[in-house]
């Protein structure tokens, strides 16, 4: 098979979706990797790391998306890449398609594969391909927002773990997964005063438990939001159902309940964002816009900003299922992987993944109307 790896062109995105070792992992595999010029740059990585490792440079996204039978990358398309898609290529990349119903018509059109890292679960609920680079959002999340409540960014000029004498801040976390418990790793070391919030009530006794009494857990429902949120100064959004749009969960009228200068950091922008007043997604470039007088923060690509640790950590857990891919073909990898399964978004001009048609009012074919899949799979 041949694999193409473009260069990103999301604004201030250094990702790219391989690494040499990948690359070595796929040439003695028996693929060919074309890769395009300086892809890798922003991570640290040259072409001639590339080209050592057994790949092929072409000058152009068109070149490389007109080689290659599997398209690797880390967003999902913009749409400059739209019409470069060939009918039935397999594309392997984050998609977060629910808000997106351009780029779905644009993969339903050009029948395109796609395989979404972020809805590829295992039997046992877990995101493998979207956790580390949760992990690396949840993280920057509240070294972000410290910086926010600097005065000179235009907060409130307070420290976030406060000194003794002068109380800390209060960080609100809405959303106890990778994101939110890799946000209260955080903002527990720097010594805030942390909540988080979430309606899984197994998941709130986990964090009291591994927190050991440093977090206070608060089950998630209007009520309390409302009252976590009136207190915040730092809020930070990071629900998720799978495939689907964000629950808005963050009214207007409770952003204004908060102090002038808080921030809000709503990592789950990605897939829509839980927060009514964020209208927009932002850029690292320009991360922040105010309204009723607090800083919001709704990057999409959070991870882009540290590109070399986050290429090393999604490639990490990208390439096993790459290979696979690679290795058997997409039929077969899809049929013998309850978790590759449940990444197909789209295939064959269909949706297959219920939350995301759901979102976008489009229909929903089950994945076994279209290809085999593996025994016990429930789209
Ligand atoms: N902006 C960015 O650059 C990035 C965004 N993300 C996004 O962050 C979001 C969270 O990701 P993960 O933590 O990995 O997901 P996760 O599945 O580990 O955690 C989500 C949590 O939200 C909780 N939840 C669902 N509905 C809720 C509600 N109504 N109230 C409170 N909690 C609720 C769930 O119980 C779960 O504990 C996703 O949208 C993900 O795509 C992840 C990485 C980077
Ligand atoms: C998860 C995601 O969208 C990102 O890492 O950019």
């Amino acid at each position: 098979m041949i694999i193409g790896v473009p260069k990103e062109i999301k604004p201030n995105e250094n990702r790219v979706a391989i690494t040499p070792a990948g690359v070595e992992a796929m040439v003695k595999a028996g693929h060919k990797v074309v890769i395009e010029n300086n892809a890798g740059v922003g991570s640290g990585i040259t072409n001639e790391d590339y080209t050592r490792a057994g790949a092929e440079i072409l000058a152009t996204p068109a070149e490389v998306f007109s080689a290659a039978d599997m398209i690797m990358k880390v967003k999902e398309p913009l749409p400059a890449e739209y019409n470069l898609f060939k009918e039935g290529q397999v594309l392997f990349t984050y998609l977060h398609l629910a808000p997106e119903p351009e780029l779905t018509q644009a993969l339903l059109k050009k029948k395109v594969v796609g395989i979404a890292y972020e809805t590829i679960q295992l039997p046992n609920g877990a995101l493998p391909l979207l956790s580390p680079m949760s992990e690396v959002a949840g993280r920057m999340s509240i070294q972000i927002g410290a910086q926010f409540l600097e005065k000179h960014y235009g907060g409130q000029g307070i420290l976030l773990g406060g000194v003794p004498g002068v109380p800390p801040a209060k960080a609100v976390i809405i959303g106890g997964g990778i994101v939110g418990t890799n946000a209260a790793k955080m903002a527990v070391g720097m010594g805030a005063d942390v909540t988080i919030l979430d309606l899984n009530a197994s998941r709130l006794r986990y964090l009291d438990d591994i927190f050991g009494g440093r977090v206070k857990t608060v089950m998630s429902n209007s009520y309390n939001i409302a009252a976590a949120v009136k207190e915040a100064d730092l809020l930070v959004g990071c629900v998720l159902i799978p495939g689907a749009r964000a629950p808005k969960l963050v009214t207007e009228e409770m952003v204004k309940t908060m102090k002038p200068g808080s921030v809000i950091v709503d990592v789950a922008i990605d897939q829509g964002g839980s927060i009514e007043t964020i209208d927009r997604v932002t850029t690292h470039a320009e991360p922040t816009f105010v309204k009723h007088g607090v800083i919001h923060y709704s990057v999409a690509n959070m991870p882009g900003a540290v590109a070399r640790t986050s290429t090393f950590a999604l490639t990490n857990v990208t390439l096993p299922y790459a290979l696979k891919l690679a290795n058997k073909g997409y039929q077969q990898a899809i049929k013998e992987d309850l978790a590759l399964a449940k990444g197909v978004n789209v295939i064959d001009g269909r949706v297959t993944y219920k939350s995301v048609a759901e979102g976008l009012g489009l229909p929903y074919t089950p994945l076994n109307q279209v290809i085999e899949v593996p025994v016990g799979f429930q789209g």
